[in-house]
């Protein structure tokens, strides 16, 4: 099938009056308007240098994740899935001047990689909303798609967060601006994380559930592991951490979703984070899946938003 894109030609779901209106994608730096170039060196793009609208104008999907291997599998994935023309194969990463991040376009999907934690994938945010502003883009729907530790769920259950938490279980993200502390709100699009589960009825041997996701600072002592290079808490101290979690209806743990929820929430975006579990981390520390176990994993996340994207785009029955 040829290009079924522009996506922006599209109604994005005809059935429901909040998703017609249009929703601009938001910057609240008064600075910004009087600049006369904004570079985005991270990415490697500016409004001088590159025609924004004409490159992103369409954009109505954001995916972002952690590793570039991942983003570019996915972006063929949705190549694919879209059947747009060619193989996908020689997807082009359009940050590729940069090493810090990659991106990759497939017809309205924009898939993009964030490195590891809360300042790698703030910066990557800064400059992905910049550019979805300068790009005029509107009614952008923007999902992390990642990995996590679970508490007390099944490895390879996917979790779909609806609110982001810290490591004292509140649902903030407080950002240190000159020499304050300013704490903002990590609610999720609520409505958003219900279609998604509702989506995920459909795929089949894929435990997913609803529930709080904690985010920390730090991949081992921050998520209570007794496996770091450092540690000094008892292995008591440890599970007592992760059951209150859990009984404050934290299902599991990674590295981003809080600033990920408080910076697409400001700036207007529909945002959901979607994470695989890779351990149960009442049961263990270290991750000892096998390659072809964690690839498949992996999958999970990208298979529910692959589906969600066709059913936003009125693509499901045609393509079925
Ligand atoms: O799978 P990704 O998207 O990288 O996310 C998770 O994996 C990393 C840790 O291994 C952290 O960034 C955490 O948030
Ligand atoms: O335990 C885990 C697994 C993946 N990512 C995390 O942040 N923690």
């Amino acid at each position: 099938m040829a290009s079924i894109l522009p996506a922006s030609n599209r109604s994005m779901r005809p059935d429901k009056n909040t998703y017609e209106r249009k929703r601009s994608v938001y910057v609240k730096n008064p600075y910004l308007e009087g600049m006369d170039e904004d570079i985005l060196y991270h990415l490697d793009l500016g409004t001088k240098t590159h025609n924004l609208p004409a490159m992103f104008g369409d954009v109505k999907f954001v995916c972002v994740g952690g590793s570039p291997n991942r983003m570019k599998a996915f972006a063929q994935f949705m190549h694919k899935e879209l059947r747009l023309e060619g193989d996908g194969e020689d997807i082009e990463d359009i940050c590729a001047g940069t090493d810090r991040y990659c991106m990759f376009k497939t017809g309205p999907v924009l898939s993009v990689s964030h490195g590891m934690g809360i300042p790698s994938i703030s910066i990557m945010l800064h400059e992905l909303i910049k550019l979805l502003h300068h790009a005029h883009c509107c009614d952008v729907t923007i999902i992390r798609i990642g990995t996590s530790g679970g508490i007390g769920i099944a490895p390879g259950s996917v979790v779909i967060t609806d609110t982001a938490v810290d490591s004292f279980f509140k649902p903030r993200f407080e950002q240190v601006i000159l020499d304050n502390v300013v704490t903002r709100s990590t609610e999720l699009d609520k409505e958003l994380a219900n279609d998604l589960f509702n989506c995920s009825r459909e795929i089949p041997n894929v435990p997913t559930l609803i529930g709080h996701t904690m985010c920390t600072y730090d991949f081992y002592e921050g998520q209570g592991r007794l496996d770091g290079a450092l540690c000094s808490f008892s292995r008591e101290k440890k599970l007592d951490y992760l059951k209150r979690a859990y009984r404050a209806g934290v299902r599991n743990i990674e590295m981003e979703s809080t600033v990920f929820a408080a910076m697409c929430g400001l700036c207007g975006l529909r945002a959901a984070v979607v994470c695989v579990t890779l351990l149960d981390r009442l049961e263990s520390d270290q991750i000892n899946l096998s390659h072809d176990v964690l690839v498949e994993y992996q999958q999970r996340p990208q298979l529910l938003i692959s589906n969600f994207i066709k059913k936003q785009l009125g693509l499901c029955d045609q393509m079925s």
